[in-house]
């Protein structure tokens, strides 16, 4: 053994080959402070070796190496420009010493081999992958830039286009892909991997494969003609723009990176990474992208855990063939578990099946699937007009009218049917848990499962802790929700849960606006452009639909009188009442048609405007800081009484909550994070401008004593 760590052990193979080989503790190996250290003293114990002749990178896990270890991003960047230059020297100093070894390398990849993953391997001279590999550098999807010379060694690897669509967009490369821009030299069958490694090594040491050519021309200024040059990097600028936008800067830094280093060699290229990386990583469109990325592992990580207390759900059942019903047996049946879809209508079955095959087809067009998986997908749902099917199921989701009546009997019938320890779950938006809970006999095999439509694309479900709930019961739920796919978070009962429960007084600031005189449409484009919603919320009740809305708003007015209790007709009033229903029948905000070439369209309808006229008044012009300030201030008061209340149980879960459920914009990372960026104290300041609005937009006291403290929501 030449060198052995916790992380990497060195050894000496035949024909004087070394062999490095990661291998951490834990299921996969990281790059951590750790690993990066361990790197550079087997490097220093390979030089001091003579006899080697070349050095193999290989993995002792199933996957290369997934990355850096993010957990130390948000410490580590928090620190001083000095002291983040050097730990970024420090690392690069480690990846050039590899990439300077006096005889051949290469790696042999299998799995992932992402972001610093990625970059180790582009340190060596070859690079050979498996069928299994998995290649990119993910880093602006994080808000940064790949920081350990990414920038510099995969375009003059790969060259600039193809460099610059990897790293702007983050993408994992399958291993033929890779194989054909040049990013690896050969695809191997993994059990032939580490022997077609050493072959090429042996090769290049028998000076068949010339490694100093290619290790000069990593060395080197990128090789394009000016004009070409030029013209690659507008290209790309252009189209980065127009897909990233203006609040995601990362992707956008790394086409000027690229481009302010083609003319250098690579010391001088890797000082213009270092000091983009530095600026980037100090952004709080980082600090928000990183914080989802962490919550996202803390919520799995919920997940999984549940998954050892919970019940192994081999069939499911849905009540209701709808909107929901239909999707929740798509995504369930698609996702490995058979379920059957129960309905008292026909036409509802064949409506629901044929919303499934619909999906399944366009995944086929789209190259995604077979129609054999298809047709194996089908299969998983059995479409039924009693009970009978239903009986088997170990989770049964009802997915029936919103209607409190026509629920409790449909649970109460359903609980005679299954077996003594099936779950069985409701997927109402707006009735309580405990309230839906009495009308069955054991109420502690019952929880709420709240998806988002349409089922098949939004990854949260809110799972609905009532009172009686078990403990089983949450937590089967919970792995049945990870098993479709689903990012869940446990809540709390009440009214809304915790998604419609912000989201409403969201919607109250809206009316407020309108009852004002504002323009719906000019809310819409603040809220979109400036703020960053996927739709501004006159859009949403479009979608979400007036009718739908309208219900829920009387919900939550009843729930919580003294905030969200109305005192006349409000917008959503106006346009429910003129059966405005949204983008179901074709109006609401809007007007919905089909455009020349079969494309949905969404126009500005002047009977909205009329309708709004006559209800509240002359138009009124308010400024973006007041339509977000208005909208927004009450959405984020209520998230935090949420997490005060224990409705949601942390900061993270909140936040995921909204991103997932409600495409909260990632770069602001959600509420929580929101607040912390801007400072609580500014936040209440700013809440204390609006208190005469109402009971909406008065802070708590918990808030303030934070605001007080100069505390935050995160640590980090
Ligand atoms: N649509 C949404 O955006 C959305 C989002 C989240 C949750 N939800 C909730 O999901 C549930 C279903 O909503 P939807 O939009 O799919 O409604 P929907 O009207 O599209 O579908 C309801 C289905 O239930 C069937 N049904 C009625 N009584 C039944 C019974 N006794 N047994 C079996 N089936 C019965 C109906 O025939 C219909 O097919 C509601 O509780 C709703 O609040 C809806």
């Amino acid at each position: 053994m030449i060198y052995q760590s916790p992380t990497i052990q060195v050894e000496l193979l035949e024909d004087n080959i070394a062999k490095l080989c990661f291998n951490a503790p834990g299921s996969v190996n990281k790059f951590d402070r750790e690993t990066l250290a361990s790197l550079d003293a087997a490097l220093d114990s390979i030089k001091q070796q003579s006899n080697i002749q070349a050095l193999v990178l290989t993995s002792g896990k199933d996957t290369f190496i997934v990355g850096a270890d993010i957990t130390e991003f948000l410490g580590l960047f928090a620190q001083d420009d000095a002291v983040l230059l050097s730990w970024i020297e420090q690392a690069n100093a480690v990846f050039n010493k590899l990439e300077d070894l006096p005889f051949p390398t290469a790696s042999a990849i299998k799995g992932f081999a992402l972001g610093g993953g990625c970059e180790t391997i582009l340190a060596t001279d070859f690079r050979i992958a498996d069928t299994t590999a998995k290649i990119g550098l993910p880093e602006t999807k994080l808000g940064i830039i790949p920081g350990f010379g990414g920038t510099v060694r995969l375009p003059r690897v790969i060259g600039a286009d193809n460099a610059l669509e990897w790293i702007t967009t983050g993408k994992d490369q399958r291993p033929e892909d890779a194989l054909k821009v040049g990013a690896v030299d050969a695809v191997v069958a993994p059990e032939a991997l580490e022997a077609a490694a050493i072959q090429m090594l042996k090769d290049a040491v028998a000076e068949k494969l010339d490694w100093q050519a290619r290790r000069q021309r990593k060395m080197s200024p990128l090789t394009l003609p000016k004009l070409e040059a030029m013209m690659s990097f507008t290209t790309a600028k252009g189209m980065v723009f127009a897909v990233a936008g203006k609040h995601y800067p990362a992707p956008m830094a790394a086409v000027s990176v690229v481009e302010q280093a083609a003319t250098k060699g690579r010391s001088d290229a890797l000082q213009i990474e270092h000091q983009a990386f530095i600026k980037l990583a100090k952004t709080d469109v980082a600090k928000a992208l990183i914080g989802i990325f962490l919550n996202d592992q803390l919520v799995k990580g919920k997940a999984k855990k549940a998954g050892k207390l919970a019940k192994d759900v081999k069939s499911a059942a849905v009540l209701g063939a709808g909107i929901m019903g239909g999707g929740i047996a798509y995504q369930s049946a698609s996702k490995g578990t058979p379920i059957v879809m129960k309905d008292i209508a026909q036409p509802a079955l064949d409506l629901g099946l044929g919303e499934a095959a619909k999906l399944l087809s366009a995944q086929v067009a789209r190259g995604r699937s077979t129609p054999e998986k298809m047709a194996k997908v089908l299969n998983n749902i059995t479409p039924a007009l009693d009970y009978a099917p239903v009986k088997h199921a170990d989770v049964v989701v009802e997915a029936v009218v919103e209607h409190p009546k026509v629920k409790a009997q449909v649970l109460a019938e359903v609980e005679q049917y299954v077996s003594e320890d099936a779950i069985i779950a409701s997927n109402t938006s707006t009735i309580s848990i405990n309230l839906l809970a009495k009308s069955m006999k054991k109420p502690e095999r019952f929880c709420g499962m709240h998806f988002f439509n349409p089922v098949h694309k939004m990854p949260l479900v809110e799972v609905i802790r009532g009172e009686h709930s078990s403990e089983e019961t949450i937590a089967s739920v919970v792995a049945y929700a990870s098993k479709m796919g689903k990012t869940p978070i446990v809540v709390n009962d009440c009214p809304g849960f915790f998604v419609n429960r912000v989201l409403f007084p969201y919607f109250a600031g809206f009316n407020g606006l309108l009852a004002e005189g504002g323009d719906f449409a000019a809310i819409d484009k603040v809220m979109e452009k400036q703020f960053g919603w996927p739709m501004g919320p006159a859009y949403l009740l479009d979608v979400v639909g007036l009718d739908t809305g309208h219900h829920a708003q009387a919900v939550m007015a009843e729930g919580f009188p003294d905030r969200m209790g109305k005192s006349g007709n409000d917008a959503i009033d106006v346009m429910f009442e003129n059966k405005r229903l949204g983008q179901k029948n074709g109006k609401g905000f809007y007007a919905y048609s089909v455009d020349s070439r079969g494309k949905p369209k969404k126009d500005v309808d002047p009977t909205s405007y009329e309708l709004l006229k006559a209800a509240f008044g002359e138009q009124k012009a308010f400024d973006a800081d007041e339509i977000i300030a208005r909208t927004m201030i009450p959405m984020i008061i209520e998230t935090v009484r949420c997490l005060e209340e224990g409705i949601v149980a942390s900061p993270a879960e909140a936040d995921m909550g909204l991103v997932y459920g409600l495409g909260f914009p990632p770069f602001r990372g959600g509420v929580f994070r929101y607040l912390d960026t801007m400072g609580v104290a500014n936040f209440v300041a700013l809440a204390d401008k609006y208190a005469h609005l109402g009971g909406l937009y008065q802070v708590t006291d918990a808030m303030r004593a934070l605001a007080a403290n100069n505390g935050s929501y995160y640590q980090a």
